[in-house]
């Protein structure tokens, strides 16, 4: 089953919330870049992992954390063994974890034959993390609350940019270093900067709109970030961290100048398409 990878085409911060989250409206799209599970028979639940040694496999990893929850939902002890391959940069802002663990619960709830509705699925996801109920639709979506409320539309296509810069950025140490940001901002104002305008082409102006209130966060991390911006920002690109970083994309609406400088700087990166 095939696990995407996520950017977040917009994020802002409406405050913090009393339980320590904070209330964020924000814009997603998968993109083609994914991780892979393979779900097969066993006589006992177990994980294997392929292309990444550093990721746990006992319940620190969300796909475990998404089976454990998916048996004490439905009575059901998983005989299954999953083998993820990983692909996704870990701790990059993309999603990966968050994308595994949906892939778990969709790929165990077809296994046994849909014993969890819709709805239910989304109750699980959000129990696992904000980013989990995104990625049981994927596609282009909003997601508001602590990103555990999710609206769908169609998905649109660009092209893009991604840089990865090597080193991780800890979701948490970033919420937690952020200054006090109060955005007086409704879903329905996200739908009208940059949901509208890119789904009726207008990919220039929903460009200038998009904005990620995390790369305020004063967490060490970030300053890493911004000389990846800076480095897309010389090559005439427009680019934003997605999510909680480090990654930073940039949408493509023409072809770019000179990319030495991005070969030069031994970092990661691929040109991919929204899907
Ligand atoms: C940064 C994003 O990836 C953008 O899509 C999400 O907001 C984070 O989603 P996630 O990685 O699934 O985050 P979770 O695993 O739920 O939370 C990790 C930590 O991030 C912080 N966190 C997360 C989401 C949120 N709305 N407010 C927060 O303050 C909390 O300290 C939390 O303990
Ligand atoms: N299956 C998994 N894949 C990736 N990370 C995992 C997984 N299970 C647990 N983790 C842990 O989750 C943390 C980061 O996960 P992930 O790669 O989803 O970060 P991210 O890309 O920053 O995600 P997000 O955008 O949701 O913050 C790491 O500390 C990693 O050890």
């Amino acid at each position: 089953m095939p696990s995407p990878a996520k950017i977040n085409l917009s994020l802002w911060i409406k405050g913090k919330r009393p339980d320590g989250y904070h209330e964020i409206v924000t814009v997603m799209h998968t993109i083609n870049l994914f991780d892979v599970l393979s779900f097969h028979p066993s006589d006992r639940f177990e994980l294997e992992i392929v292309g990444n040694d550093t990721l746990p496999l006992n319940k620190g990893n969300l796909i475990v954390k998404a089976a454990n929850i998916f048996k004490e939902a439905t009575g059901i002890k998983p005989k299954v063994g999953i083998r993820l391959k990983k692909r996704i940069p870990v701790g990059a802002g993309l999603g990966g974890g968050s994308s595994n663990a949906a892939s778990t619960l969709k790929g165990l709830n077809e296994i046994y034959g849909n014993p969890l509705s819709e709805k239910e699925l989304y109750q699980l996801a959000a129990q696992i993390g904000s980013d989990v109920p995104f990625f049981i639709k994927g596609g282009l979506a909003l997601a508001y609350g602590r990103g555990e409320k999710i609206r769908n539309y169609n998905p649109v296509n660009f092209k893009l940019l991604l840089v990865y810069p090597n080193f991780q950025c800890s979701t948490a140490e970033v919420y937690q270093n952020l200054p006090p940001i109060k955005r007086d901002i409704s879903p329905e104002d996200a739908e009208k900067f940059v949901i509208s305008p890119l789904v009726s082409g207008k990919i220039e102006e929903a460009i200038n709109n998009m904005v990620n209130d995390l790369e305020l966060s004063r967490a060490p991390c970030i300053e890493g970030v911004k000389k990846v911006k800076k480095v897309l920002e010389n090559i005439g690109l427009k680019p934003l961290m997605s999510g909680s970083g480090s990654s930073v994309f940039a949408i493509l609406t023409g072809s770019i100048s000179d990319l030495t400088p991005l070969k030069n700087s031994g970092w990661w990166y691929k040109f991919l398409s929204a899907v």
